[in-house]
């Protein structure tokens, strides 16, 4: 789909008079970065990147959108006139997709003329702040269950079309195993996955017809919601019936979904019974609004569960609904020099980072172990060793000396005006590309509940730039 006027109308109008006002085929730069993390966490898993780059290798506008715009009377035939002839010719820089992204470091940038990049903010944060909100949320969702699958079962309760099939997407990236949602397993290759609901049960005259139906139609993918009527008094030893069929017939049961109710206590019976039964192999599914709070105290609980089926916790991110991530202008080529820009705001907390920048993650020499990041600018070389600045305006250590680390740069090209550097678009090498980057990070960090800040430094080149542009504002 053409997503060019998908974009908030203040883009336009400002696109409107920077052709009329300013050398708009000059270059400017935009940072996305956000101030602060959902669930009170210390990072985002940054998501969308493939959906980015698509949306602006078919950026264009068709002239029913010129047409409209016109329409609104608002705007010059000659601003018209380039929009209906433009080629995007942008460059984004991006961390890959599955990285761990902390506060106030860009996660992808946009460089190309002023008018192009000042149109593409409010597509490029749809993209980017939905999909990173909800990979996040799987990230917690799937630390919680530590390692037992869990599978996506939004679709229902997602906001919108839109949300529940990229939402998929996104938590397959954060952790999750498989989707319920049959549009996005076919669309990004995620097993589909799924049992019964209620109503199949209510719909025959009784559970065990039910179950039985359900068997013969499908004898090796025999997952029985067993809470309709009631879990241990009808439920398990109605499953049990049927397992003990299907093992004579040669199949092995896949187990039960417990839906409602005390799920731990539930679980612990059920397993007490199907072991009993001689199947301790049947798997116990959970659902039934779980989140990774509700995960971990089933478990501390020690509630015998293999696997989760998760929907409007996990594809709204209910608890931290918001990720606010942002656009904001860097840099600005002015007589074929970049001029850095900041915003100063009244609070140090929304004052910018300016000029064009690369952001470093840093591991103990001869390590894998991540200690902090470092946001430079990007044409700047690390020193062996740097006296940085806390990039955190709150931090109480404000400046510290940094040495003995080896220094990877996180953003790199994606598209260029000429070109497209292949992201990767399976998503189950995203989710491996974020368990690697987790494995590196220090557990502290990674907490659910009060994880440690995870340091991000300015270089002092970065740091200086921001301070004179603040006081050139203030002494103006
Ligand atoms: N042992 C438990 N510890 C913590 N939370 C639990 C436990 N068992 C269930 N829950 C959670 O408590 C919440 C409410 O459960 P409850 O069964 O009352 O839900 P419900 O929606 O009223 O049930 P139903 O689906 O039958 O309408 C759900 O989010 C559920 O996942
Ligand atoms: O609870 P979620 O995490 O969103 O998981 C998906 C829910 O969707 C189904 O419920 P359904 O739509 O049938 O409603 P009900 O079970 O709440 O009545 C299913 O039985 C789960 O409970
Ligand atoms: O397959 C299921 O069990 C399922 C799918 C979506 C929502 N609730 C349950």
């Amino acid at each position: 789909m053409n997503q060019a006027l998908l974009t908030d109308l203040y883009e336009f109008s400002m696109a409107n008079g920077y052709y009329a006002a300013l050398p708009h085929e000059d270059e400017a730069v935009f940072d996305v970065f956000y101030r602060t993390v959902p669930d009170h966490g210390s990072f985002v898993v940054a998501a969308g990147l493939q959906q980015v780059v698509e949306a602006l290798r078919s950026f264009h506008f068709a002239p029913a959108d010129i047409d409209y715009l016109r329409s609104l009377k608002l705007y010059s035939e000659d601003f018209l006139h380039y929009l209906a002839t433009l080629h995007l010719a942008v460059t984004v820089t991006a961390l890959p997709e599955g990285t761990p992204v902390f506060p106030r470091e860009p996660l992808l940038t946009v460089q190309g003329p002023l008018i192009q990049v000042q149109l593409l903010e409010t597509l490029l944060l749809n993209i980017v702040n939905h999909q990173s909100l909800i990979a996040t949320k799987a990230r917690r969702i799937t630390a919680a269950a530590e390692g037992r699958p869990v599978m996506e079962f939004g679709a229902r309760r997602a906001q919108g079309p839109d949300a529940a099939t990229y939402g998929a997407r996104a938590a397959v990236i954060g952790g999750c195993a498989s989707t319920s949602n049959v549009l996005a397993a076919q669309q990004f290759h995620i097993p589909a996955a799924g049992t019964m609901a209620h109503s199949w049960i209510e719909s025959f005259p009784d559970e065990l017809t039910a179950f039985r139906a359900w068997a013969k139609i499908y004898p090796d993918n025999s997952a029985l919601l067993v809470d309709t009527y009631d879990v241990l008094a009808s439920g398990v030893p109605n499953a049990i019936t049927v397992f003990k069929e299907l093992r004579a017939a040669g199949h092995q049961p896949v187990g039960i979904r417990i839906d409602s109710g005390d799920i731990a206590e539930l679980a612990k019976q059920s397993r007490r019974l199907l072991d009993d039964a001689g199947f301790p192999e049947a798997k116990i599914t959970a659902s039934n609004a779980l989140d990774e709070s509700i995960i971990q105290s089933l478990l501390k609980e020690g509630a015998p569960l293999d696997n989760f089926g998760i929907g409007e916790k996990l594809i709204t991110s209910a608890s931290s609904p918001v990720l606010s991530g942002v656009y904001k202008l860097a840099a600005l080529k002015s007589n074929g020099q970049w001029q850095p820009k900041i915003k100063v705001s009244a609070t140090r907390e929304k004052t910018t980072l300016p000029g064009r920048k690369q952001v470093y993650r840093l591991y103990r020499s001869g390590s894998r172990h991540a200690f902090a990041d470092i946001i430079a600018l990007a044409d700047e070389s690390l020193t062996a060793t740097i006296t940085a600045y806390n990039a955190d305006p709150q931090a109480t250590r404000s400046r510290v000396t940094l040495h003995d680390f080896t220094a990877v740069p996180l953003l790199s090209p994606v598209l260029t005006p000429t070109e497209t550097t292949a992201v990767p678009t399976d998503v189950f090498a995203i989710q491996k590309h974020l368990r690697a980057a987790l494995a590196e990070l220090p557990a502290a960090t990674q907490r659910l509940v009060n994880p440690d800040l995870y340091p991000v430094y300015l270089t002092p080149q970065l740091a200086e730039l921001q301070q004179q542009l603040i006081d050139a504002h203030h002494e103006a």
